[in-house]
C-alpha cells in the first residue's frame, strides 16, 4: 500500500506547522523523515495515523483520502508507534499488545486462538514475551517502546508509521528493529534523528526544514555536506561504510 501527501498543510493554534508537503511512498519502501527539531516530522506523521487532519491538501492511502475512511478501517491498514504513547493505565504487556487486534474485531469478544497466535508472534518480534504478565507502568522506557511496537505488529498493518522509535532503545534493539523494518514487506514511514542509522535503514529520505520537504531521494543523493548544512546548520564529512557503501556522517566537535 502507498501513502501520498498531496499538498498537505497543517495549521494549528494560528501557526502553519507544515506546508505544501508532497511526498508519495513507493509500495513496500522504507521512507525516512529527517530534519531539525520543529521541522514538522511528527506533524506530518500524525496526519498519516489520524492524530491530526490536514487543513489543506490530503493524505491518501492507495489513492483514497484518509479523511473519508472510518478510523477502524484505516487502523486495519495503518499502525503507529508514536513518540509518546501516554498510557496511564497499568495494563499488562499482553493486554496492551492485544489492543492491536481491536480494529479487526467486532464488539468485545475474546481473542480467538488464531488471534492469540498473532499477538504472541508480535510479542516475539518485539522481544517482549518475557514481559507478557508485567504491568506496563513498571517497565523501562525502552521496554515500553517495544511493547508499543508489538501492539503495532499485532495490528498486522500494511503501513507502519514510527516516530523516533529508536529513542529509548539500546543499540542491540535499535538494530533489531531497523533490520526488521527492512525485512518486512510493509510500507514504512519513520522519523529519525540519527542520520547514519537513517542512511543505513531507509530506501529514501525526505529532508524537512521549516515545515516542508527540502529534498527527497536515496540517502546517497540527499545526505551531502551541502544539504545537511542547509537543513541542520552543520557541515559533516561524509565517508562510506566499508562493507555496505552507505554514506556515514562524521562531525568535527
Ligand atoms: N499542538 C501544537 N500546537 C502548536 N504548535 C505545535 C503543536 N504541535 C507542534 N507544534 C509546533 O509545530 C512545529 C513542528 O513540530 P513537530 O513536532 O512536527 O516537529 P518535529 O520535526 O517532529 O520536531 P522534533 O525533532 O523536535 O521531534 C514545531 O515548531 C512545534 O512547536
Amino acid at each position: 500500500m502507498s501513502i501520498t501527501f498531496d499538498a498537505v498543510s497543517v495549521r494549528l493554534a494560528g501557526a502553519e506547522l507544515v506546508h505544501d508537503l508532497n511526498v508519495k511512498t513507493e509500495e513496500g519502501e522504507v521512507l525516512g523523515f529527517v530534519g531539525p527539531n520543529g521541522s514538522g516530522k511528527s506533524t506530518a506523521l500524525r496526519c498519516v495515523y489520524g492524530a491530526l487532519r490536514p487543513s489543506r491538501g490530503a493524505v491518501l492511502l492507495d489513492g483514497t483520502d484518509l479523511a473519508t475512511l472510518d478510523p477502524r478501517a484505516s487502523a486495519r491498514s495503518i499502525a503507529a508507534v508514536p513518540q509518546e504513547s501516554g498510557n496511564d493505565l497499568d495494563f499488562t504487556v499482553a493486554e496492551v499488545v492485544e489492543l492491536g487486534r481491536f480494529p479487526h474485531h467486532r464488539g468485545n469478544q475474546p481473542l480467538t486462538a488464531e488471534e492469540r497466535a498473532v499477538r504472541d508472534e508480535a510479542m516475539r518480534r518485539a522481544d517482549v514475551v518475557h514481559l507478557a504478565d508485567r504491568g506496563v507502568l513498571s517497565l523501562s522506557g525502552g521496554e515500553r517502546q517495544r511493547v508499543v511496537l508489538a501492539r503495532a505488529f499485532a495490528q498486522q498493518p500494511r503501513v507502519l508509521v514510527l516516530d523516533e522509535p529508536t529513542n529509548h532503545l539500546d543499540i542491540h534493539h535499535q538494530l533489531q528493529l531497523l533490520r526488521q523494518l527492512r525485512a518486512e514487506s510493509l510500507t514504512v514511514l519513520i522519523a529519525m534523528h540519527d542520520l547514519n542509522l537513517a542512511a543505513a535503514t531507509c530506501d529514501r529520505l525526505a529532508v524537512l526544514a521549516r515545515g516542508t520537504v527540502l529534498y527527497l531521494g536515496p540517502p546517497a543523493e540527499v545526505l551531502t555536506p551541502e544539504v545537511v548544512n542547509e537543513a541542520f546548520g552543520v557541515t559533516p564529512s561524509i565517508v562510506h561504510h566499508p562493507r555496505t557503501g552507505v554514506p556515514q556522517l562524521h562531525y568535527d566537535i
